[in-house]
């Protein structure tokens, strides 16, 4: 059986917390929390590492919820720093931007960064690394993803903008839960 599950693909920030604190253990990716929860009631997976709570943003999704409801025991709480970072395929810059993919908490932990640029349209991708695959099939030049600066330089793309999460030390709080 599988050690972890966690929100993939790889270099999402549940993929950095994983390689940080969690190295030893086998992972499977998933594509959400749902499937994760799943996984795990069904015995796929021992553990899942979950993303609980953003130091600027506050709760992640229902999932404290969703732990306390199925009675799913938190074995211990790990805290990383997420810088968020916005890339293109091609050159560009936060003026020429008009779209913008990523996960619903990496656009609100940048709200106030991007308030200054009114015309940008954001799109809610299952994880900020997902976000690039998105980016990719939707042929965009004047889109960019929010996503970790290891997941932008190991696809190839253009770093347009680094540290633009709204507050400095932004971190995430990351649940270890087990059935
Ligand atoms: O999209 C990712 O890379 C994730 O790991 C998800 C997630 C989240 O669930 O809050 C994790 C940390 C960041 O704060 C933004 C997004």
């Amino acid at each position: 059986m599988t050690d972890l599950g966690l929100l993939g693909p790889e270099n999402t920030f549940h993929d950095l917390a994983r390689k940080r604190f969690l190295p030893h253990l086998s992972f499977a990716y998933f594509q959400n929390f749902e499937t994760i929860f799943k996984a795990l009631k069904d015995g796929q997976i021992k553990q899942a590492l979950v993303a609980l709570r953003n130091s600027h943003s506050g709760q992640v999704g229902n999932n404290l919820e969703t732990i306390r409801q199925r009675g799913l025991q938190l074995i211990e709480e790990f805290e990383l720093p997420v810088n968020l970072c916005l890339g293109s395929l091609k050159p560009n810059t936060i003026k020429s931007i008009r779209k913008v993919f990523s996960h619903p908490m990496a656009i609100k932990e940048t709200t106030h960064f991007f308030s200054k640029y009114s015309h940008i349209k954001f799109i809610a991708s299952s994880s900020t690394a997902g976000a690039i695959d998105e980016l990719k099939n939707s042929r965009d030049s004047q889109a960019a993803v929010i996503s970790s600066k290891e997941a932008l330089e190991s696809k190839g793309l253009l770093i347009i903008a680094e540290g633009i999460q709204d507050e400095k030390h932004n971190t995430t709080t990351f649940g270890l839960i087990r059935a």
